[in-house]
């Protein structure tokens, strides 16, 4: 049976009003973001939601402040009316899906184009790299950074991805105002860093980690996965294998780094994917380690045609 349908909110200040009057209440609330496009992974979210909060959020926002434009933005998947079928699939539903059109349209008090197009310039002759949301010009200039975490893998291939996720999480926070916050370890780093931010920055919200969950050959879920042809669809699964054979090497007291890492690279390569990184961080740390003596996790992003994939394990020796 379906559930209730839930109360669709575009506007923050609609959406801060609902909060405050359901916390008067004495329940809690609790937050799962996503982009969209949603899958069992994201589900898996909303179930782990419901064993914890009186009352759940989804967020449904595209980011364009986590995305360079010569990333995929603009062909990001979308289907908004399959999302809330498939939120109603899950019981108990979800009570409120926060949709807005721009959380970065500040109305009058913006300062404007201007600043924004001086902050590019600046930042030009800088960093050199700009995210969507400043290409647009809508006079954001306040970054959140989570400054070690952010500096390896998915931060070194996609310069302004965690100043964007760490900023946009942060007001999802300020404006939902949950109790608890829900994130899968699909992307582990980002999981990562959004409880060294909420730690550091004294939110007080409870970061929930959620185990990944994978198609039955494997594959991680993804809304990417929509856009991989059927062959690259194939040949990504060597990224799964090859993990899992070199968790299986480690437990087997296979240690060296260098060598499993090799593995996966090889495998991948040889399916004909394009590796962006396969690197073996502590877990909590995420420095990179070259002898395997406690809690890792092996992460990988490669390209499979035009899409980017990422995957992990975590390995306990
Ligand atoms: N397979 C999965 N298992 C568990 N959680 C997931 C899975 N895929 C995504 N999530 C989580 O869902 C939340 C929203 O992710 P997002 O909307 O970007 O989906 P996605 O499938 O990761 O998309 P992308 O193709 O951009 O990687 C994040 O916390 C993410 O870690
Ligand atoms: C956390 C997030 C919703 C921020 O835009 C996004 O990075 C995602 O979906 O993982
Ligand atoms: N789940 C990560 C969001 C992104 O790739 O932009």
């Amino acid at each position: 049976m379906e559930a209730k349908e839930p109360l669709i909110i575009r506007d923050k200040s609609q959406m801060r009003q609902w909060s405050r009057s359901m916390r008067a209440q004495g329940k809690t609330i609790g937050l799962v973001p996503t982009m969209g496009y949603l899958h069992e992974g994201h589900l898996s979210l909303l179930r782990e939601a419901h064993k914890q909060t009186h009352l759940t959020v989804v967020s449904i926002y595209v980011n364009p402040g986590q995305f360079t434009p010569s990333e995929d933005l603009s062909t990001y998947p979308s289907d908004f009316h399959g999302d809330i079928k498939k939120l109603m699939s899950v019981p108990g539903g979800v009570d409120v899906v926060f949709h807005p059109h721009n959380l970065y349209d500040y109305g009058s008090s913006g300062c404007g184009d201007g600043v924004e197009r001086e902050v590019r310039r600046e930042k030009e002759g800088g960093e050199g790299v700009v995210s969507c949301l400043e290409e647009r010009g809508l006079g954001h200039e306040t970054w959140v950074r989570v400054e070690r975490l952010e500096k390896g893998m998915c931060g070194k291939s996609r310069p302004v991805f965690f100043r964007g996720v760490a900023t946009v999480v942060s007001k999802l926070f300020n404006i939902v105002d949950p109790d608890f916050a829900f994130f899968g370890k699909k992307d582990y780093q980002q999981w990562r860093i959004i409880r060294r931010m909420v730690r550091d920055l004294d939110f007080s919200i409870e970061v929930i980690g959620v185990e990944m969950v994978r198609d039955d050959d494997g594959l991680a879920m993804s809304s990417r996965n929509v856009h991989l042809s059927p062959e690259d669809r194939k040949k990504a699964l060597s990224i799964n294998q090859s993990l899992s054979k070199a968790k299986c090497a480690a437990e087997k007291g296979l240690v060296n780094c260098t060598v499993l890492k090799n593995s996966v690279t090889i495998a991948i390569l040889e399916a004909g994917g394009r590796i962006d990184y396969a690197e073996i961080v502590d877990q909590e740390s995420l420095e990179a380690v070259d002898e395997i003596k406690g809690a890792v996790v092996f992460c990988v992003a490669a390209w499979f045609g035009k899409v980017r994939l990422i995957d992990n394990l975590e390995i306990n020796v």
